[in-house]
Parts: C-alpha cells; structure tokens; sequence
C-alpha cells in the first residue's frame, strides 16, 4: 500500500506552498487545495493517506471538509492547523473526529514529528509479528473466523495482542475497507460511556452543544472493538444488549432508530463467565458476545515469538529516533528468553524502548535489559534519562502515581472502595491502574 499520500487544504498560497515543499522533501506524495471545493475533488481521485487542513477558510470552515472526510472514511489521520486555537474549538473539532490539532506558526519539523506518527509504515505492514507456532495456528484460525461475520470475544491477559488479533480480524475480512472503531471501555468516564458509544443530539445534556455520532455509527459497516468490556456498568449492558439483538442504535435524545451493520468484537482480561455468576455481567449478554471464543497467549507461552518480536520492536524504535537499528548479543536473547513477561508484548515493548536507549544505539547486551519497573532506570540513570527523554520524565510522574496508590492502599488496610474515595477517582479507575501496576510488576500491600 502507498502510504504516504499527503491532502493539504490551506487558502494561504505561500504556506501551502512552503508545507508542500516540507512535506515533499521528506519524500510524501502532496496534493493541494486552496478551497473545500477543490479538496473534495482531490480527496476522490486520489484518496490520500493523510490530510493537513486549515480551520479558517475564507467564509468556509475547514470543518465542513472533516465532515466530508468522516462521511466517507472514519480512519484517515486529519490534522488541523489553525492560529486561532481555542480549546473548547480544539475539543469540538476532535469530537467531529479531527486526530491533532497544530497551533500556527509551526516548525516544519513538528509537522513531519505528527505524519510520521500517522503514517503507515512498511514495519507495520509486518504487523503482527508471528513466529511461534501456536501463534501461528491462533492467527489461521482467526483468518477463517475473519472470513464469517461472527461476533467474536477476546480473552487473554492485559498486553497479550488482543486488540492486534481484533484488527488483524478486520482487515482480513469482507469489511475491511471500512472503519474499524475501537474503544476502550474501561479509559472513558462512566458517565461519557454511554453517549461516546451511542452518540447524542444537541441538548441531550449538559455541554452537548452539538450532536455527535456514537461509536457504533462511526463503525457503520465496518467492525467495532469494545475493549475492556467487563468493565462496562450493568445498566450499559442491558442497552448495549439491545443494540446488538435489535441491530439498531438510537442517539441520546433522539427518537430515531439508526439501523446498524456493524460486527463486533470485543475483548477482556477477566475471567467473563465468573462475572457473569458474581453478578458483575449480564449472562444474556455474554451469550450474544460468546459467539467466537479465541484466547491470545501470554508471551511466556509462545517464547519462539520473543526475540522476532523483540526485534522488530528495536527497529521500530531505532528508526523512530534516527538510530541505527542495534543487533541483540546471545547473553541478551538468552535473558529475554527466561523472563516470564507478566506485562507481555507490551511489557517487552518497554524493556526494548529501554534498552535502546541504555545500549547507545550499538548493540543490545543483557545488562541493558531492565525488567522491573522504572524504578531501576530512574535510580541509575536520573539525570541522563530525565535531561534527554521526555517518554521516561512521563515514567517519572507515573512512578510518583503509584508510589502515592501504593500509600493510600497502606493507609486504608487495602480497602480499595476506601482509596478510591481518599484519591477522589472511580473504583473502576483504582482497578484500571491497580491492574497497570500488577502488569508492570509493582508489589501491592497486602
Ligand atoms: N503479534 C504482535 N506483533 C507486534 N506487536 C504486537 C503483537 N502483539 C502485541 N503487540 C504490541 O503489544 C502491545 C499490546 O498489544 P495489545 O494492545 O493488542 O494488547 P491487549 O491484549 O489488547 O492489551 P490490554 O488488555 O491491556 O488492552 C501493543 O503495542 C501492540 O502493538
């Protein structure tokens, strides 16, 4: 697939002539456009890639252009660039489904940082990464259920690959030339869950200031991916339930029936049919979800999957740094080989973004390879780490957020509802990040 088909819509020539030429340099494919006109034009001859649009159009707004985009393809990237950022202008573009907004005046260079984020690349055409044979059989298999509509249900532990396999699902069925929506059940608000997946009209409650399509409208024809799914209330159930036997959605303050060709996969790290007998899901929903039942393996299952994914994570990482890809010592292949991964492929996604920076780029040797959590890197290498890398200062303040859950569990003898009162956050937010920290390999008080 050519992946770096660039759509720019900027009424200012010597702008768009300068983000041309930017863009063009850095080997992208440019198409222009002065108007929303124009643009709508190009958008259908030559279906970019990606698009960088302005806000302020003359009388028009580049909003009318997102909306054209979002009407016939969910998932292309779209960047705002305005000089007249406002938040509540920078939320409601997002809500329209914008990616990213870009304040003006802009280095070219943050530009490129933003493509480079959204463009497809030939690494993630290799995705996923499949070398074990169990892997292997997992994914034929999912290739065949790919080929039926069935809903499917995800189980395995937190970072094993199931939203990977939920996409790998999609794209090799019949729809995947449509939107794949996913969303995580357990990252959005309570309270936000509802109208993010059914979507609402203007006025339906406070703040709804215009109305927006829900999740499942977004995936029309496509696939939606309900990650997390035990996480959802028991009164959410109950609607999504009949969402998904009625086939049809209705907007938060609307009458109207929306009908809906949408598959669904979803996927969770609890045990469902226990939460179905504690009471914490509801049995007829888990009936409707349960109709595909596929598990991904803990990475300490399928270890011929470690070093191949280990690698392709380092070239991913090297070539996002302008470093040259470092090759593993066998001491190193060896210590990736006898961890057991609680945190599985994403644990290993972090000891890798560590270790590159550790082995200087050169070769990776076991000594750069730090298993626990941060604590290790942050003591040893504070200030070189905190001077040169912005992703281990956010460590940092992660770090400093468990340190104080870790207190407050002290504090209150481990009762949970208790710590998430004192913290001021959701019980489902404490088990969200009390699940984080498992994975990453924090010690919980008793
Ligand atoms: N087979 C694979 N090849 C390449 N990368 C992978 C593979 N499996 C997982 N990953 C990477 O590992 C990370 C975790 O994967 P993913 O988000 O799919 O896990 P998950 O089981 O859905 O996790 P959670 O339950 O916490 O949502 C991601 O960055 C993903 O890209």
């Amino acid at each position: 697939m050519n992946t770096n088909r660039v759509l720019v819509l900027e009424d200012d020539q010597t702008l768009r002539e300068a983000l041309t030429d930017t863009l063009e340099l850095s080997g992208y494919q440019v198409d222009e456009a002065e108007d929303i006109d124009s643009a709508i034009v190009k958008w259908s001859s030559s279906q970019p890639d990606i698009v960088v649009s302005d806000v302020n159009l003359g009388e028009r707004n580049g909003k009318e252009f997102l909306k054209f985009v979002r009407g016939k393809d969910m998932n292309t990237p779209f960047i705002f660039m305005t000089a007249y950022g406002t938040i509540d202008m920078a939320v409601s573009a997002m809500q329209e489904g914008a990616s990213e907004f870009i304040q003006k005046p802009f280095k070219p260079t943050i530009l490129l940082e933003i493509l480079e984020r959204y463009k497809h690349t030939e690494l993630n055409e290799k995705l996923p990464i499949i070398a074990d044979d169990k892997s292997q059989q997992l994914y034929q298999l999912a290739k065949r259920i790919a080929a039926t509509d069935s809903t499917v249900l995800l189980n395995g532990p937190s970072g094993s690959g199931k939203e990977v396999m939920a996409n790998y699902i999609h794209s090799h069925s019949s729809r995947s030339e449509q939107p794949f929506v996913a969303l995580n059940c357990a990252a959005i608000p309570e309270n936000m869950l509802e109208a993010t997946l059914f979507g609402y009209e203007k006025g339906a409650f406070t703040g709804a200031y215009q109305s927006c399509p829900g999740k499942f409208e977004q995936a029309q024809n496509g696939t939606i991916l309900l990650d997390e799914i035990s996480e959802m209330d028991l009164s959410l159930q109950a609607k999504l339930l009949r969402v998904l036997q009625e086939r049809e959605v209705e907007r938060l303050g609307s009458r109207k029936m929306i009908p809906l060709n949408v598959r669904v996969i979803a996927t969770t790290n609890r045990d469902l049919k226990k939460e179905v007998q504690e009471k914490r899901f509801r049995e007829d929903l888990y009936f409707r979800l349960n109709v595909f039942p596929m598990t991904c393996l803990a990475l300490s299952e399928r270890t011929r999957d470690i070093i191949p994914l280990a690698e392709f994570l380092l070239e991913k990482y090297a070539r996002q740094n302008n470093l040259d890809v470092p090759s593993i010592s066998s001491d190193a292949k060896s210590k990736l080989l006898s961890y057991n991964w609680p945190g599985n492929v994403r644990e290993l996604d972090n000891v890798v973004q560590r270790c590159l920076i550790l082995s200087g780029g050169v070769e990776v040797d076991s000594e750069h390879l730090m298993f626990e959590t941060t604590h290790e890197i942050i003591d040893s290498t504070t200030q070189e780490i905190e001077d040169d890398n912005v992703s281990a200062l956010g460590a940092g303040v992660r770090q400093h957020e468990y340190q104080i859950i870790i207190d407050a569990l002290k504090q209150c003898n481990g009762k949970k509802k208790q710590v998430a009162e004192e913290l001021g956050i959701s019980p489902r937010t404490l088990r969200y990040k009390l699940a984080k920290m498992r994975e990453l390999g924090y010690e919980m008080p008793a």
